[in-house]
């Protein structure tokens, strides 16, 4: 196993209520089966995963691949999340190699999906700033929009909110992600706006650990979804708390592509609707989340929709997205040869 450094600006930073992403800084990752090489990634974002440095160091200490995704701590979830993807899909992506089958095909028994739709992002901005680039997705093609919420006064966010609904028209789910900016009172009052405008989940109302907050806003004629919650407090004590209408699942905060689809299959026997999103994750992470969802059983519209966010990237893109959708390579592994000069040991 060998993994190698790599550093993306973003196009533009993404504005969220927690601060900008302004770059990507990770790992990519290569497993040898058998001379079959496998390509996994590893970027970290504190506040999903661990940092930069404790990713570097688990690589770097990382000998064996499988008993490295045998570690996992009380829970059952890793602590070091995005060194665990990059395994993890990168043995994956051996494997699927091996077996000559995509991805999504190797990490389901059921109906691979071709296509999976995914929303626009829409960051943090004025409420002229939110109309544009609502227009600007809509025209793409996208039926389903998320909007940053919770880094400007309430007032002004629901003043965009209904801008958005406005320019999308009737026909374009919309969500709103909070990114845990809000407390109980302000939380209550924005679902109602939300509901009002028939959005159809606010993401991270509250703080990450307020599992039973979160329970208690569900039922206001809009969905809660959880995002932070489940990189924090993971998928055992949502669930059983009954905190979330739907899970937002990032692989790279997960711990993999298999750990991802674990946690969805756990969440749909509980009536928890799954989406599966990036961490704007370069190319290989971003391609391995458009496998697992394409494996899912249900899809709802998917946060991945953000390689454009990207100034550069470490290949070219084999599932770009079109029409609001991604269509889902068609494989060996991640995408077939596209990769191949990534296989390559520099
Ligand atoms: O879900 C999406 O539309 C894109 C991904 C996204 O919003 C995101 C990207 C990086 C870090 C956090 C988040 C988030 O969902 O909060
Ligand atoms: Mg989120």
């Amino acid at each position: 196993m060998d993994s190698e450094s790599f550093s993306l600006a973003l196009r533009s930073p993404l504005s969220t209520a927690a601060g900008s992403i302004r770059r990507r800084d990770g790992f990519l990752v290569r497993v040898d089966r058998d001379g079959v090489i496998g390509l996994g990634e590893s970027t970290p974002l504190p506040g999903w995963t661990e940092s930069h440095e404790e990713c570097e160091a688990t690589l770097a200490a990382t000998q064996d691949p499988e008993s490295m995704l045998a570690e996992t701590d009380e829970t059952g979830r890793s602590r070091r999340p995005a060194a665990r993807h990059g395994v993890e899909l990168a043995v994956a992506d051996a494997e699927a190699r091996v077996a000559g089958k995509s991805l999504a095909a190797f990490l389901s028994d059921g109906a691979i999906a071709e296509t999976v739709p995914v929303n626009a992002t829409v960051g943090d901005g004025s409420v002229d700033a939110t109309v544009e680039a609502t227009c600007e997705a809509v025209d793409g093609g996208f039926s389903a929009l998320k909007v940053k919420v919770g880094a400007r006064d309430p007032d002004v966010d629901a003043a965009r909110l209904r801008a958005v609904r406005e320019a999308a028209g009737d026909g374009v789910e919309l969500r709103a992600d909070a990114n845990g900016a809000w407390d109980v009172e302000t939380a209550t009052r924005m679902l109602d706006v939300a509901a009002e405008l028939d959005f159809s989940y606010v993401e991270q109302p509250l703080d990450a650990d307020d599992v039973e907050g979160h329970a208690e806003l569900r039922g206001r004629g809009v969905g809660v979804a959880l995002d932070e919650s489940l990189a924090t407090v993971g998928p055992a004590r949502i669930l059983a708390s009954d905190a979330a209408d739907v899970l937002v699942c990032k692989p790279m905060a997960l711990g993999g592509p298999i750990r991802t689809l674990d946690v969805a299959y756990q969440a749909s026997e509980r009536g928890v609707d799954a989406v599966v999103t990036t961490t704007i994750d370069a190319v290989v992470a971003r391609v391995g989340a458009v496998h697992v969802a394409a494996a899912l059983p249900e899809r709802l519209s998917c946060g991945l929709a953000t390689g454009s966010m990207l100034a550069d990237d470490l290949a070219l893109d084999p599932a770009p997205v079109e029409g609001g959708r991604v269509r889902v390579p068609a494989g060996p592994g991640l995408a077939g040869d596209t990769f191949s000069a990534l296989r390559e040991r520099s």
